[in-house]
């Protein structure tokens, strides 16, 4: 892999904002101010401070990744990625186990927002492929897809490929078999991100950093080892000096 510059790799980081309310989510954005890393807004933030979250962050400089998963009837996904793309985030998501006619609604959502004027530029879709809390015998066991893994992500990011998206979220480990079914340029955003000793929490699969990186990942979705650390800044700055180590 090509070696990062700080800047590289700090535009490579989305931190999961997983907090209970805007005065909580904007003070930890703050303490991370300057960095020229992503937001990402979950249901938790979402659910709690609406759509002024997004505007908050964005006139902060920062860009946002809206985490809220769409996975409903085409017809009703197509008005969603119409209401978020006039919110004005950079990045957003639906769940691929939609299938291919609901993913192109997303896509069509984002056109007609754009093209009646509504947004000043069209955000990226991306399809969440397997959870990354998701292990190999839940997979088959409990959801009732049979086969490996990595085959199952593989098949969802063909499908999202086919209706239009831009890209897909799945475990580091996923990337290069994503990359090489969909080409280099198919953006893939990973969460599962765990500095080596840090607590794995509810997350399966799961690389370092380092390893995500060089394993040619698009995004880093990181939250716990940043958020719940006594000192985010200095966590982060622990992360990007890990990624750009020669
Ligand atoms: O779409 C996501 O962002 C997402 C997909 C996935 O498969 N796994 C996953 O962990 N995420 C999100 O990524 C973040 C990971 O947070 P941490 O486990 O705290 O680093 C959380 O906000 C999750 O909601």
């Amino acid at each position: 892999m090509p070696i990062l510059t700080l800047k590289e790799a700090a535009n490579k980081i989305m931190v999961a904002l997983d907090k209970p309310d805007a005065a909580a989510a904007l003070a930890l954005a703050e303490q991370l101010q300057g960095r020229d890393c992503w937001m990402k807004v979950g249901m938790e933030l979402f659910y709690a401070a609406g759509p002024s979250i997004v505007r908050d962050l964005k006139s902060r400089g920062f860009r946002v990744f809206l985490d809220l998963k769409m996975h409903d009837i085409p017809n009703t996904v197509r008005g969603g990625a119409r209401s978020i793309t006039r919110l004005g985030v950079d990045l957003f998501n639906v769940h691929g186990a939609g299938g291919v006619a609901m993913m192109y609604a997303a896509a069509e959502g984002v056109r007609e927002a754009v093209e009646a004027g509504d947004a000043q530029h069209a955000p990226l879709v991306i399809a969440v492929t397997q959870l990354t809390s998701t292990s190999q015998i839940v997979l088959n066991k409990e959801i009732g897809i049979t086969g490996q893994l990595e085959d199952a992500v593989v098949h969802y990011a063909r499908l999202s490929r086919e209706a239009g998206l831009q890209g897909v979220v799945a475990s580091p480990l996923e990337v290069a078999a994503i990359k090489a079914a969909c080409g280099t340029g198919f953006i893939t955003v990973t969460p599962g991100i765990r500095p080596r000793g840090a607590d794995v929490g509810d997350q399966s699969r799961i690389t370092t950093p380092r390893d995500a990186v060089d394993g040619g990942t698009d995004y880093l979705v990181i939250g716990r080892p940043i958020t719940a650390s006594h000192n985010p800044a200095e966590a982060l700055d622990n992360i990007l000096k890990e990624m750009i180590e020669q």
